[in-house]
C-alpha cells in the first residue's frame, strides 16, 4: 500500500496557506505527522481521508487518484478526526453497532464479533452497554479510536488520537496501534514528541504548511547533534533570555538549577555537549536552528 501526494498545496478561502507545496511517499507501517500547532497536520490529513481538496498538486492512495476515485478510497478508510463528536444518548455497542452499519458490515454476527473484539482491545469491554455520556475524555477517545478500526481499514487516519489520554492510556494506545500496523498504512499526528517515540517508522515534521524533515526517527535527533548542551547554573539565572541559546527543558534538583539548551556555541560557562534526543531535535528545527535532512 502506498500514498503519494505530489506538490500539494491547500489554500483556505480567507487566505491561510495551510499546505505549501508538499511531496511526500507513504508505504504501510505507522506513519508519524509531527509539528506545532496550525503546522497543517490536519489539513494533510483532511485531504488523504478526502474530505479537503486540494488547491494544487495532486494526491494518490494506491492506483486511486484524489479526488476523482474518492469512493474507492473511502472504502479502505479508517478516520479519527480531531474533534469527534459522540452520540452521547447511545451505548457504546449502538454507537459502534450504527458506525458498523454505516460502514457496510451487514452480517450481523460478523458486526457482534468485530464490536466486541475491538471494545475488548481498546479496554472498554467493561462498559460495552454504558452509555457514551457517562464515559471520562479518555473513555471516549478509546472509543473513537475503536470505531476508527471497524471493517479492518488498509488506511487509517489519526488526527492526534492521544489527546486527553492519560499517560497509562497513552502507553496503551501505543501498544494497540504497534499491533494493528501490520499490512496497513497508519498515519497519526501529533504535536507530543514522544507520541512519535514508540513505534513511528517514519515521520515528517511540518511547520507552516511546509515539511522541515523527513525520515526515521533518528534524523530527527541528528537535528540535535552538536548543538546540545547541559548545565548546572545558579538558580537565579535568567533563562528566558541567553543570547542565541534556545531553552528545551529547565529542573530544579536540590538548589541548583539544571538546564538542557541547544546552542551553537555553549554560552553558559561549564556546559557539556549532550547526547541529544527526539525533543532536542525537534526545537532545533522548530526554532530554525539546525535546518532538517531528508534520509
Ligand atoms: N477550514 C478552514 N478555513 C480557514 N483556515 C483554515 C481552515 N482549517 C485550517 N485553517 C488554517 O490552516 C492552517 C493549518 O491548520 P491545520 O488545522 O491544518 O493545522 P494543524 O497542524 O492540524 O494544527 P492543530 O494541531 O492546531 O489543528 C492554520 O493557519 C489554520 O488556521
Amino acid at each position: 500500500m502506498e500514498i503519494h501526494l505530489d506538490n500539494v498545496t491547500k489554500v483556505y478561502r480567507r487566505g491561510a496557506k495551510a499546505l505549501d507545496g508538499v511531496t511526500l511517499d507513504i508505504q504501510s507501517g505507522v506513519f508519524g505527522l509531527l509539528g506545532p500547532n496550525g503546522a497543517g497536520k490536519s489539513t494533510m490529513m483532511k485531504m488523504i481521508a478526502t474530505l479537503v481538496v486540494p488547491t494544487s498538486g495532486h494526491i494518490s492512495v494506491d492506483n486511486y487518484t484524489l479526488p476523482a476515485q474518492q469512493n474507492e478510497v473511502r472504502r479502505m478508510l479508517g478516520y479519527l478526526p480531531q474533534e469527534y463528536g459522540l452520540f452521547n444518548n447511545l451505548t457504546a455497542y449502538e454507537l459502534m453497532d450504527y458506525i458498523a452499519l454505516m460502514k457496510g458490515i451487514g452480517n450481523d454476527k460478523q458486526r457482534r464479533d468485530d464490536i466486541n473484539r475491538l471494545l475488548d482491545w481498546v479496554g472498554l469491554n467493561d462498559v460495552i452497554h454504558h452509555r457514551v455520556g457517562s464515559f471520562s475524555g479518555g473513555m471516549k477517545q478509546r472509543l473513537a479510536i475503536a470505531q476508527a478500526l471497524l471493517g479492518s481499514p488498509r488506511l487509517l487516519i489519526l488526527d492526534e488520537p492521544t489527546a486527553g489520554l492519560d499517560p497509562e492510556e497513552r502507553l496503551r494506545f501505543r501498544n494497540l496501534i504497534n499491533r494493528i500496523s501490520v499490512d496497513r498504512i497508519v498515519i497519526l499526528s501529533t504535536h507530543i514528541v514522544s507520541d512519535v517515540a514508540a513505534g513511528c517508522q517514519r515521520l515528517v515534521v511540518l511547520n507552516h504548511g511546509r515539511i522541515m524533515l523527513e525520515g526515521e526517527l533518528d534524523a530527527l535527533k541528528r537535528c540535535a547533534d552538536g548543538i546540545t548542551w547541559e548545565a548546572q547554573v545558579d538558580p537565579g539565572i535568567d533563562t528566558e533570555h541567553l543570547p542565541g541559546a534556545v531553552m528545551v527543558s529547565s529542573q530544579r534538583r536540590d538548589g541548583s538549577l539544571y538546564l538542557r539548551f541547544l546552542a551553537k556555541e555553549p554560552s553558559i560557562s561549564g556546559a557539556v555537549p549532550a547526547s541529544p534526543d527526539l525533543e532536542d531535535g525537534y526545537m532545533a528545527l522548530i526554532s530554525g536552528m539546525r535546518a532538517g535532512a531528508a534520509s
